[in-house]
């Protein structure tokens, strides 16, 4: 009997591949952490060859652990980090460079350019996108530029570009298929959110061949199936998604209205708006959530870039606490008179500010300030964060971002941020029973796919949630706090732009 599906969840710092049984139940698991490359500032490399063997080890691994094999598998599901370029020739199966990863900021630049060239419009209205070293085109542009004989060997059609979801099933499926799926397509900045459709003048104005893109596919799909001897069998690939959408997947949330946000190294939030594309005047994303059923669902999006990160910088950078969980207790300790603020902007601010140039600052220490207000600080910062991009979400779509919040990713587990993003977002938040949302997204595409799992509304019915956090702070203890962190940011964006 085909009862189990395996998900392979690869993300930017560790592979991991899921067994999940019909019950939704994880029965075996496999992770690996793989080498980050940092060849100049800046910069940001992974080897490909490593995204491929993890994802290969770490789901004959789950196999292995759940005790399966592939005749009892009824289909593989992908999530990956989005955006990570991954170029490779299709006469030798390898990649030309390393992969150029989403944080990667080479092509700040040639982004410049065009923004002071007027494509901005052009570029909002065709993808939803805003010109960023972030997305994928630039990427492929420096490869083909900087890669010596590339562009001739693009222009003859050897050449292949994916993200890693396309490199994945390149690989798994023996160099089969080249094929990418709908919510990957869009973060490339090459592809038409409304059609999704690669795009003639996006790619001109990029100067990137057709003939290296893949196919687009739908979120349910027929990706191909493995090389039989990777599994011990062939195996149906039928769901892919990027992470981000996974989740938003994973935590059911199909609904317009509905939002979720990640805490792991950094915050993404996302805001199903269904099949209303809503441009954003607020420099949030527009991206497309999902396709089902051969219909769009969009969705706003704010990415922030330091969320668990500053956890870690308390942890490895101070040397304030041993471990992240630390930092709950620490932070209910903290002096309720201290109002100390950390804007964290280690690496510039996100949305909605998307200033590249700010820097982290810590406000209103006084000689009492301790460990403790640097944990309250630190974990109220991403509480903050949230705040603004909501702000940002209710401004574009007014009346629909509303009420509820589900939460997911390393950092949920904190009850005491869980508690204070619900004081003061002023919304109730709803932590998943799951914790592997966005592998189980992943995981219910493939195994609604495949016929063993019921349709969007039986998945939504089906979710739990492990916790319900509801606000409890007084409007005005919020206003002060919110009014705070307000100047807090404005002195920190103030502080980028000196000489
Ligand atoms: N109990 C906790 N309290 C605060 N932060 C936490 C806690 N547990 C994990 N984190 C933070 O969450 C992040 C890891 O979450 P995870 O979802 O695994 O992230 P990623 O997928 O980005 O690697 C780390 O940055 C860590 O500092
Ligand atoms: O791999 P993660 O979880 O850090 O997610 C990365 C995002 O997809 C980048 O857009």
């Amino acid at each position: 009997m085909k009862d189990f599906v395996l998900s392979i969840d690869q993300g930017t710092t560790s592979t991991r591949s899921i067994v999940f049984n019909r019950a939704y139940q994880n029965c075996g698991s496999g992770q690996m952490e793989f080498a980050q490359h940092f060849p100049q500032s800046g910069w940001v490399e992974h080897e490909a060859e490593d995204l491929w063997t993890t994802t290969l080890e770490t789901a004959q691994k789950a196999m292995k652990t759940a005790g399966i094999t592939a005749d009892q598998v009824a289909a593989i599901g992908i999530t990956n980090q989005r955006e990570t370029a991954v170029v490779w020739d299709r006469r030798t199966g390898q990649a030309i460079h390393r992969a150029i990863v989403w944080q990667d900021r080479r092509t700040s630049e040639h982004c410049a350019r065009l923004r002071a060239d007027g494509h901005a419009e052009l570029v909002a209205e065709r993808t939803g996108l805003l010109i960023d070293p972030y997305f994928s085109a630039t990427k492929i542009a420096w490869l083909l530029e900087n890669v010596s004989g590339a562009r001739e060997a693009a222009e003859a059609g050897h050449l292949a570009f994916g993200t890693v979801d396309s490199w994945l099933i390149y690989k798994l499926t023996g160099g089969k298929r080249h094929v990418i799926d709908v919510t990957n397509a869009s973060r490339t900045m090459l592809c038409n959110i409304g059609t999704a459709e690669w795009d003639a003048d996006l790619l001109k104005l990029f100067n990137i061949p057709r003939s290296i893109l893949p196919d687009i596919l739908s979120n349910i799909d027929d990706f191909g199936t493995t090389e039989p001897d990777l599994f011990g069998g062939a195996i149906a690939i039928k769901g892919v998604a990027g992470d981000q959408q996974a989740a938003v997947i994973g935590q059911a949330c199909f609904t317009p209205g509905m939002m979720k946000s990640t805490y792991g190294t950094g915050c993404f939030a996302l805001l199903n708006t269904g099949t209303d594309r809503v441009a954003s005047n607020n420099r949030l994303l527009t991206t497309i959530a999902y396709r089902l059923n051969g219909e769009i669902h969009y969705a706003l999006e704010g990415s922030i870039f330091i969320a668990g990160a500053a956890v870690q910088w308390l942890r490895d950078g101070l040397k304030m606490i041993g471990k992240a969980s630390e930092t709950a207790e620490l932070a209910a300790k903290a002096d309720p008179g201290q109002r100390v603020y950390l804007v964290p902007a280690f690496t510039g601010l996100g949305a909605p500010w998307w200033d590249a140039e700010a820097r982290g600052a810590m406000f209103g220490m006084t000689r009492n300030t301790g460990p403790a207000e640097f944990a309250r600080a630190a974990l109220e910062s991403v509480c903050f964060q949230t705040r603004d991009l909501l702000g940002a979400m209710r401004k574009d779509w007014p009346g629909q971002a509303d009420t509820l919040l589900r939460v997911d990713g390393g950092m949920s587990a904190n009850d005491w941020i869980m508690q204070r993003l619900a004081d003061i977002l002023g919304v109730a938040v709803d932590r998943s029973a799951s914790t592997e949302v966005t592998a189980l997204g992943a995981a219910w595409l493939a195994g609604h796919g495949a016929g063993i799992w019921p349709d969007q509304k039986g998945f939504a019915a089906d979710w739990h949630r492990e916790r319900q956090f509801t606000p409890s702070m007084e409007g005005a203890e919020r206003a002060a706090l919110l009014k705070g962190w307000d100047s807090a940011v404005q002195c920190t964006l103030a502080f980028g732009k000196k000489p």
